[in-house]
């Protein structure tokens, strides 16, 4: 276990309510806990419905938790995330945790290349420099040139989230959640997505992801965290 975690998973509980079914209860996770230390990639795994994506979700604030809490270090302090508090997720999401989802939710009529640079124009960096990052990540995931002056609304789903990728990974989160990153690309795109998360770790980026993909998840995977032990079903069972 890594002595400085940056991020500390404690006893983490999630069900849903289904109101739709009379207010029927879901349990799907208890007794989360892990813990992620800098240049680590954790690796989520386990059967399909047992809980992955709701555990990543939990971690970057989009899903509440039940009980439990999400340490997250920021400088010499541990932020709980888990404590519901919206303007701390809202920071911590801008200084500390990246995330890159399954899809890209394209916001219609901007180009795929301001797409890539809006994250480093929101921390300050020039216009110029920003497109030029954006423009060097999107080279080096082969997007043709001619497309990064056109919104990504019309492009193919590998395009979309090779433009998604570009968005993740053009910050320094010390922290970068991945949602099957590399499921919609072809062979060449998931060996280029690979290197750079073996960059970002050589860099002492912690990663938590998922990855169906089993010849990614060899290469970058440091740990699997099973998901399967964490199951409230099987409890309930
Ligand atoms: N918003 C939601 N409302 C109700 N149930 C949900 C919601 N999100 C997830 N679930 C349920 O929680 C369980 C776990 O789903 P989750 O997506 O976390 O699994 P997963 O392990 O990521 O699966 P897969 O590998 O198929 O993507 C499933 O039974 C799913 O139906």
């Amino acid at each position: 276990m890594p002595d400085t975690p940056l991020l500390s998973v404690r006893d983490v509980a999630k069900s849903f309510t289904l109101h739709l079914r009379g207010g029927l209860e879901l349990p799907v996770v208890a007794n989360v806990a892990f813990e992620l230390g800098a240049g680590e990639c954790a690796v989520l795994g386990g059967p399909s419905g047992i809980g992955k994506s709701s555990i990543l979700r939990m971690v970057y604030g989009n899903y509440a938790v039940d009980r439990g809490a999400i340490l997250v270090r920021q400088g010499g302090e541990a932020a709980d995330l888990a404590s519901g508090d919206p303007r701390l997720v809202m920071r911590l999401r801008f200084t500390t945790i990246g995330y890159v989802s399954q899809f890209l939710r394209a916001v219609p009529r901007v180009p795929a290349l301001d797409v890539v640079a809006e994250p480093l124009l929101q921390r300050g960096l020039g216009q110029d420099e920003a497109r030029r990052r954006a423009a060097a990540l999107l080279h080096r995931l082969r997007l043709p040139e001619a497309l990064f002056g056109l919104p990504p609304a019309t492009f193919s789903g590998g395009e979309k989230q090779r433009v998604n990728i570009a968005r993740g990974f053009v910050t320094d989160h010390p922290i970068l959640l991945l949602d099957e990153p590399t499921a919609s690309l072809d062979a060449e795109n998931r060996d280029t997505v690979a290197g750079m998360i073996e960059e970002k770790l050589a860099r002492g980026t912690a990663i938590l992801g998922i990855f169906h993909d089993e010849v990614v998840r060899a290469r970058v995977a440091t740990r699997i965290i099973d998901v399967a032990a964490f199951s409230a079903r099987r409890d309930a069972a």
